[in-house]
C-alpha cells in the first residue's frame, strides 16, 4: 500500500494543470441555487456531474427533490446524483456527500476577477465562486476514481456518490431522499465523509467532528398596497421599512449577544473536558484576522473566538429584500420588505422551540410599536447542529491519511458553518459521518474573491485518496 500511496501521489502531482482545468470548468457554470435565474446553470452542473460519473464508469441514479417557490416563480428542484463505483462485497462501502451549487457572486460585490473565471495568481491561489465550497472537493472524488484506472491500482473500496444542487438553499428535499433511500440505495454504506468545510487555520489539517445548526428566517413587514413618493407621504404613513428595522434592531447585540429571551437556556453547559479541547490548537487571532481581513473581532482571546464560533449561538444579519440598495438617491417608501437573518444554533437548542422564541419575541416588540403595518415570521429553513464521536475507526482512518499526506496529525475541530445532512445521514443510516476538509480558514467561502489554494487541491485529492485506502485496510 505505501508503494500505490506513493504512485498514486506522484501521478496527482504530475497531473496538476489536468485538474485545474477541470476545476475552471465547473467554475464557469454559474449554479447558484439561491437565485431563480440561474436554476437551468444548476441542472447543467448536474448533468456535467452525471456525464463524468459515467465517463469513469460509475453507475448513476438521479433523484428528483421536487419543486420550490422562489422570486414567485414554481421551479424544479435540482436532481440528487447518486453514483456508485465497485460493489465488491469483500471491500467496504463509503458514501461520499458534497454540494454543486454555489452562493451567489457578482463582480460589482467586490471581486477583483471575474467570479465564474478561475484564475490562478501568483501566490498559487485559485480563484473562483464554488472553488473551495464545494466544487473542487466534489470533483477530487471522479479524480481518485481516475487517477486509480489510469494507473491500473484496485479501488480501495466501493465508493458511494451523493451530491446535491441546494445545500446553499437549504437542501431542499434532501432529507426525505435520504431516509426512504436508507434501507434501498444507500444500504450497505459502512461509513460517511463528507468535505465540505475548512482547516481552522492556514497551516494544520484538521478532521471536524462538529456543526452548528442553521435556523434562517424571513421577517416580512407589509404597509401600504405600493411603494410610496416619499415627499408626498412621508410622515404621513408607518413605514415598513422603519418597523423592520426597529425589530433588526432588537435582535442581537453590537457584541453578539442575542437578545431573543430564552434562546440560551438549552445551550449545553461547558465542561473540564471541552476546556482542555481548545489548547494547543493550530489557531491564532491572526488566522481569523487573515480571514476576516481585519481586525474586528469581538474577543480577544483564541478560545473565546473558537467558543463563539463552535459551542455558543450566533445571530446574524444577512439583508434586507425590498429595500432600495443601488447607487443613487431613490425617495422610496418600499411598501414591502422582508427582514433576512439566521441563528446558528448549538448543542442542546432545538429549532422548533427557536422558531418559536423568536416569533412570540418579534411578535412582542412589534406590538410595542403600534404600528399599523402588518408583519409575519417565518423560518425559511433549518438544519440542526451535529457533534460526532471521534473515536470512531472512521476518523482514526482519516488521521493516518492525514498523517501521510501531510506529516503531521490532524486537530480534531469543530465548525461553526451547517451542513444540515450530516445529521441527517448520521440518524438516517446510523454510521458514522467524518468531515475531512480540503481548504484552507483563508479561503473566502461566501464571500468576494474566494479561493482554494493549488497546493490544497493538490494534496486534497491525494487526501481522500489516501483516506479511502485508509478505510479497506480497517479491520472491523
Ligand atoms: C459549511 C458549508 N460549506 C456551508 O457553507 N454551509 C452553509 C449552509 C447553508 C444553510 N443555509 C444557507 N446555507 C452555511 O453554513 O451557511
Ligand atoms: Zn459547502
Ligand atoms: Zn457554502
Amino acid at each position: 500500500m505505501a508503494d500505490n500511496h506513493e504512485k498514486i501521489a506522484t501521478y496527482i502531482r504530475q497531473n496538476e494543470k489536468y485538474y485545474i482545468q477541470r476545476l475552471a470548468e465547473v467554475v464557469a457554470i454559474p449554479s447558484v441555487s439561491g437565485e431563480a435565474a440561474r436554476r437551468p446553470d444548476v441542472f447543467r452542473m448536474g448533468e456535467w456531474l452525471v456525464n463524468e460519473l459515467k465517463r469513469l464508469g460509475a453507475s448513476v441514479e438521479t433523484r428528483a427533490p421536487g419543486k420550490q417557490t422562489l422570486e414567485g416563480k414554481e421551479l424544479d428542484l435540482p436532481p440528487v446524483v447518486l453514483g456508485t463505483y465497485g460493489t465488491d462485497a469483500k471491500k467496504k462501502t463509503v458514501l461520499v456527500y458534497g454540494h454543486y451549487d454555489v452562493q451567489p457572486a457578482f463582480k460589482s460585490d467586490g471581486w477583483n476577477t471575474d467570479p465564474w473565471t478561475l484564475v490562478e495568481d501568483s501566490q498559487g491561489r485559485l480563484l473562483g465562486r464554488g472553488s473551495t465550497d464545494d466544487k473542487a472537493p466534489v470533483i477530487s472524488w471522479l479524480w481518485v476514481i481516475e487517477a486509480h484506472q489510469k494507473l491500473g491500482i484496485d479501488f480501495p473500496v466501493n465508493l458511494k456518490m451523493c451530491f446535491e444542487g441546494m445545500e446553499e438553499s437549504g437542501s431542499e428535499g434532501l432529507d426525505e431522499i435520504i431516509y426512504a433511500e436508507a434501507d434501498k440505495y444507500f444500504k450497505d454504506v459502512d461509513c460517511v465523509c463528507i468535505s465540505d468545510n475548512y482547516w481552522l487555520g492556514v497551516e494544520k489539517p484538521c478532521l471536524t467532528y462538529g456543526l452548528r445548526g442553521i435556523s434562517y428566517f424571513n421577517l416580512t413587514v407589509s404597509g401600504p398596497g405600493k411603494d410610496l413618493h416619499s415627499g408626498v407621504f412621508g410622515g404621513t404613513v408607518h413605514e415598513p421599512m422603519t418597523d423592520l428595522i426597529t425589530l433588526m434592531s432588537k435582535l442581537v447585540t453590537v457584541d453578539g449577544k442575542i437578545l431573543v429571551p430564552g434562546v440560551y437556556d438549552d445551550v449545553a453547559p461547558r465542561t473540564e473536558a471541552e476546556d482542555k479541547l481548545y489548547q494547543n490548537l493550530a489557531f491564532k487571532l491572526d488566522d481569523i484576522h487573515s480571514a476576516t481581513e481585519s481586525k474586528t473581532t469581538i474577543f480577544d482571546t483564541e478560545k473565546e473566538v473558537l467558543m463563539a464560533r463552535w459551542r455558543n449561538p450566533s445571530l446574524s444579519l444577512h439583508g434586507i429584500e425590498g429595500a432600495f440598495y443601488s447607487p443613487g438617491a431613490k425617495t422610496v417608501i418600499p411598501a414591502k420588505v422582508i427582514g433576512k437573518f439566521s441563528i446558528r444554533t448549538v448543542p442542546n437548542q432545538e429549532p422548533a422551540k427557536i422558531t418559536e422564541l423568536v416569533r412570540k419575541y418579534i411578535e412582542s416588540e412589534f406590538a410595542k410599536l403600534k404600528s399599523k403595518n402588518t408583519i409575519s415570521v417565518d423560518c425559511g429553513h433549518a438544519g440542526k447542529w451535529w457533534v460526532a464521536d471521534v473515536n470512531h475507526w472512521n476518523y482514526v482512518a482519516a488521521s493516518k491519511a492525514v498523517q501521510k499526506v501531510f506529516k503531521a496529525s490532524p486537530d480534531f475541530t469543530r465548525e461553526g458553518g451547517s451542513i444540515p445532512v450530516t445529521l441527517t445521514f448520521q440518524e438516517a443510516l446510523k454510521k458514522s459521518v467524518l468531515l475531512l476538509p480540503m481548504g484552507k480558514s483563508d479561503d473566502g467561502a461566501h464571500s468576494i474573491n474566494e479561493k482554494i489554494d493549488k497546493r490544497n487541491y493538490i494534496e486534497g485529492i491525494n487526501l481522500l485518496s489516501s483516506y479511502l485506502h485508509e478505510v479497506g485496510v480497517v479491520q472491523v
